[in-house]
């Protein structure tokens, strides 16, 4: 479950901090880089993924995070919520973060219910708030007929779904959504994003990957992940 979760409101271990704290922010990050290193000399290769990202999340806002394939959106995602180690700079957070991986991480013989019940309990919520929690994103994302079912008899857009859903069940405060709504149908589609707007009225701060030019007008800001830094558009 740690993939899913980051703890809260600390600087973490070796991070160098300019000392600097935006007045509100959720999330910030500084100056992260991180390099992939592949093979061994003389055949050692390296890849420049991230050149010093920054970027902020305050409450109540939805932010997009886009970029052409491989710029570095997931990987940023994974460092932030302590997924992968970067190389250098700092990231803070004023809260507990839900993450939706791009790819679906469950467990193919657990049905939702089972999904819901574990990672409830790694998240803390006791079994009524679990169960109010999952039974209000049955009814918003619309597959609570697959309640009982295992994941591998699932569709590969309701698998997306409860890969979703486990990020939202907390109802933390930092969402970070990577392509939470590829595979899903239209009408899916809009819920996701009527949920999304509940939670930004609630005050919590969205970040969402997305590749869709017709999204970015539902985006209160953007950042466009170029040459290894966030851009703010
Ligand atoms: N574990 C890894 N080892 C080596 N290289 C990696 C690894 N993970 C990602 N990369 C490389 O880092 C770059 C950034 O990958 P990343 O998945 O972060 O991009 P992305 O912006 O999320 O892409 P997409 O839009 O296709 O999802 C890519 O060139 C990818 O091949």
């Amino acid at each position: 479950m740690q993939h899913r979760t980051a703890s809260a409101g600390k600087i973490r271990p070796g991070a160098r901090w300019d000392g600097g704290k935006r007045a509100g922010a959720l999330l910030e990050v500084r100056d992260v880089t991180k390099t992939y290193r592949r093979g061994v000399w003389p055949r050692r290769r390296s890849r420049h993924v991230l050149r010093g990202a920054d970027l902020e999340l305050y409450p109540g806002e939805v932010v997009g995070l886009v970029g052409e394939n491989g710029s570095g959106k997931s990987t940023l995602m994974k460092i932030i919520v302590g997924g992968l180690r970067r190389d250098s700079g700092a990231i803070r957070l004023a809260g507990q973060v839900g993450y939706c991986p791009q790819e679906p991480i469950l467990y193919t013989r657990l049905t939702c219910d089972e999904h819901f019940a574990l990672f409830g309990r790694g998240y803390g919520m006791t079994p009524a708030e679990i169960t109010g929690a999952s039974n209000e994103i049955y009814d918003a994302l619309g597959f609570g007929q697959w309640a009982e079912s295992r994941v591998d008899e699932l569709s590969g857009g309701t698998r997306a779904k409860v890969n979703l859903a486990l990020a939202l069940l907390p109802d933390r405060q930092v969402l970070l959504l990577d392509e939470p709504y590829a595979g899903f149908d239209w009408d899916t589609y809009q819920r996701f994003w009527e949920l999304s707007a509940l939670r930004r009225a609630a005050g919590r701060a969205l970040l969402i990957v997305s590749h869709f030019i017709t999204d970015e007008d539902r985006f209160d800001r953007i950042y466009d992940l170029r040459d290894g830094k966030a851009v703010p558009r």
